[in-house]
Parts: C-alpha cells; structure tokens; sequence
C-alpha cells in the first residue's frame, strides 16, 4: 500500500453531506487545511436529481469531492425504508460520481460502509471479502447500493483514470448524529433513551436484541481526520477500511453509556427487535499502512457525543 501524495492545498473542495454528521466533521477538520470549501443544499441540489447534479458540477466544476452524502440509518430504519435506501444512494452514488467525471475532478473519495461485507464473513474484515457471501437481509438494500457507488468509483478508474476512491467506515457517532427514537443507530439511540430514563426516573431501559452482537465505534472527528489522511495519501482501485481495531458487546456498551450518562436503574432486552450482524470489526491495517490510527477513545467519544446532544446539536426533523 503505497503512499500516493495529492496536494490538496489551494483547492476546491466541495463536502457532498456537510449538514450530516460525517460532512459537518469533514468542514471542521478542513478548516485547518488551505483550501476552498464548496457546498450546497439540499433544497437547491437534491443530489438524486440527475439535471440538477450535472448542471451544478458543470457550473462549479469542483477539484475534490467527499461524496459522504447519503440516506443513513440504523437497523430498523435500513430494514423498514428499504426502497428509499436502495433507491436514494443508488441515484446519489451514481449521479455524484459520473458529474465529477464529466467535470473534471481531479479526485474524489466515495464513503461506503462495513455493511458491505458478507454477514458472516472472518473477522476481522479484510477489505477482499467484499461480494464473498450473503448479506446481511435487514441492510442489503442499502449495501448493494453503497457496493454499486464502489464498483462505479473502480470501473471510472479503469475506463477513464480518474482518481476515485472508496473509503468503507465502521459505524460512527459524534456531534450531528440523528436522534430519532427509531430510524438512529445504536449510540445516537441509547444516548438519548438512557438520557431520557435518567430525567424521567424511569426504573429500566430496553436495549433491542439480545446484547450478544459486537460493534466497533469511531467518533466522527476521528472519521473525518482519516478521511482527509486518505485524500492526501492513497490513490488505488482498493478499498480502505476505516476504523479503530477494536469491538465491544452491545451489552457492555450499553453499560458504558448508562454509566456515562448517570442512569442507574436496570437494562433490560428487548429480543423481538433485531440483532442485525453477530459481529463486524474491520481490519484496518491498510488504513496504518498509510499511517492513519483513530485517537478518540471510546469513552472520551462518548462523553463529547453526550455533551453535543446536551447542547442541543442539530436533530434532524423527525
Ligand atoms: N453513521 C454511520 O454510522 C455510518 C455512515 N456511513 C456513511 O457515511 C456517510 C455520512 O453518513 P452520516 O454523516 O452518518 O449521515 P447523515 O444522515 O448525518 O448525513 C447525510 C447527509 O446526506 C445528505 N443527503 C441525503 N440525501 C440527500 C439528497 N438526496 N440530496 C442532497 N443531500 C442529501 C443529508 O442532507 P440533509 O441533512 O439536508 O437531509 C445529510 O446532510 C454516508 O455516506 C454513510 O453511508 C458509513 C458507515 C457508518
Ligand atoms: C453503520 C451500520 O449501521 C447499520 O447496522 P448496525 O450496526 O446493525 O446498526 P445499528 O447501529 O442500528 O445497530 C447495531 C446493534 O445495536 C443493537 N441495538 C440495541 N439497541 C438499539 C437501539 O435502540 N437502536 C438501534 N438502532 N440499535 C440498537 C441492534 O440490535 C444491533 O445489534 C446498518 O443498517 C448500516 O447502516 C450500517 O452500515
């Protein structure tokens, strides 16, 4: 894994997502670099509106681009809104990634996800184990299309030489995150339900599943530093995965952020709700190839992501 340099220094940077969790981290971390930050909203470029993408990248012609916009959501949102999931990132892989060909960009990261590897693969997950078996069913949707968005990103690299790369994050949380009480992830979901508790009094908490599955948590501040370590550093037809190396029960995790917050009263689970994947915990010795390990801790993350969601960072409209 060579270390491939590209000068990001006194160029156009246009952060697809930057009102996400993600793309808000991304504006924070380049603010230390020199370049020009180019953005756009929603309401004037719906990225899944092909006209609309391809006249506002001929205008703006953008030299790099984070394509981290994308629809996001945990289990039960991916197992629930799965039209608009294989749909949404479909068309927003698609329309992202051919307008920054037509218009020249000189490189562009695509953000996938570890959902794209087979459910039951070996751990931890190689980047080659893409596409070796079945998935898991209650986020296929929004992996195929996210596996799509990366096989486009390596068939404009062949075809055309262009310098488009795929990046595949573990699961993340941070400043920004989405709270809703049942589309979130599991560390956006329980900060606030533990929260809730602990205001209220209430006497347990329910955890969905079983609390066996394991899950491995990288703060968004740290996603975005790699993010813009890889821009600056890799350039190849592989995929990336970027994480910390480390995985923890949803049990024990939900007794960290009980604690955390200063909930005392009892968890209960809740097993008609869905464990999803028994474990995903990437191999990320590409990413320390490049020179790139996480630095937050979980337990330092967790206590940043709680005082954003006290401070009333932005939830999104339910
Ligand atoms: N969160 C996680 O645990 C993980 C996330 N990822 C990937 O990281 C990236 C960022 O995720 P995250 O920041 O958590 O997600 P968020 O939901 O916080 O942000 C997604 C952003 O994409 C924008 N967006 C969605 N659809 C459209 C559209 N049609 N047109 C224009 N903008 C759109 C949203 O805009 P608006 O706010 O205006 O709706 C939002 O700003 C995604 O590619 C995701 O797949 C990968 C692994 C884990
Ligand atoms: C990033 C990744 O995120 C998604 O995959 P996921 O990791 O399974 O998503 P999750 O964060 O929602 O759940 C993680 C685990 O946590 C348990 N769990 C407990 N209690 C709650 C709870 O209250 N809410 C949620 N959501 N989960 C809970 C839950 O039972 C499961 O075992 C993909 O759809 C896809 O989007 C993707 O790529």
């Amino acid at each position: 894994m060579a270390i491939v340099p590209f000068e990001l220094r006194g160029k156009s940077v246009y952060v697809a997502g930057h009102r996400g969790m993600v793309g808000s981290a991304l504006l924070r971390r380049l603010a230390r670099e020199d370049v020009r930050l180019v953005t756009v909203d929603r309401h004037e470029v719906d990225l899944c509106n092909q006209a609309a993408v391809f006249d506002w990248f001929a205008k703006m012609r953008p030299q790099v681009v984070f394509l981290a916009a994308a629809k996001v959501g945990g289990i039960a949102a991916n197992a629930t809104l799965r039209a608009e999931f294989i749909y949404d990132n479909l068309a927003i892989a698609a329309n992202v990634i051919h307008a920054a060909h037509q218009s020249g960009a000189e490189k562009l990261m695509f953000l996938g996800s570890s959902c794209i590897y087979p459910k039951l693969a070996a751990q931890p997950l190689r980047e080659d184990s893409m596409l070796t078996g079945p998935l898991e069913p209650t986020n296929e949707p929004y992996a195929i299309a996210k596996i799509a968005g990366i096989k486009m990103a390596e068939a404009y690299r062949s075809q055309y030489g262009s310098d488009f790369i795929s990046v595949m994050p573990t699961n993340l949380y941070g400043p920004g995150d989405n709270y809703h009480p049942e589309y979130s992830h599991v560390v956006a979901a329980l900060i606030r339900r533990f929260h809730e508790a602990k205001v209220a009094g209430a006497k347990t908490v329910a955890v969905w599943g079983t609390g066996t599955p394991r899950r491995e948590f990288l703060h968004a501040d740290d996603m975005a530093d790699a993010c813009v370590h890889l821009m600056k550093t890799y350039s190849g037809a592989e995929l990336i995965n970027i994480g910390t190396g480390e995985d923890i029960t949803i049990a024990d995790f939900a007794g960290m952020v009980a604690d955390i917050i200063g909930y005392r009263g009892e968890i209960t689970f809740d097993t008609a709700r869905p464990d999803g994947t028994p474990q995903k915990l990437l191999d990320v010795s590409r990413l320390e190839r490049l020179g790139w390990r996480a630095t937050i801790s979980l337990e330092d993350g967790l206590k940043r992501a709680y005082e954003a969601f006290l401070a009333g960072a932005p939830v999104p409209a339910q």
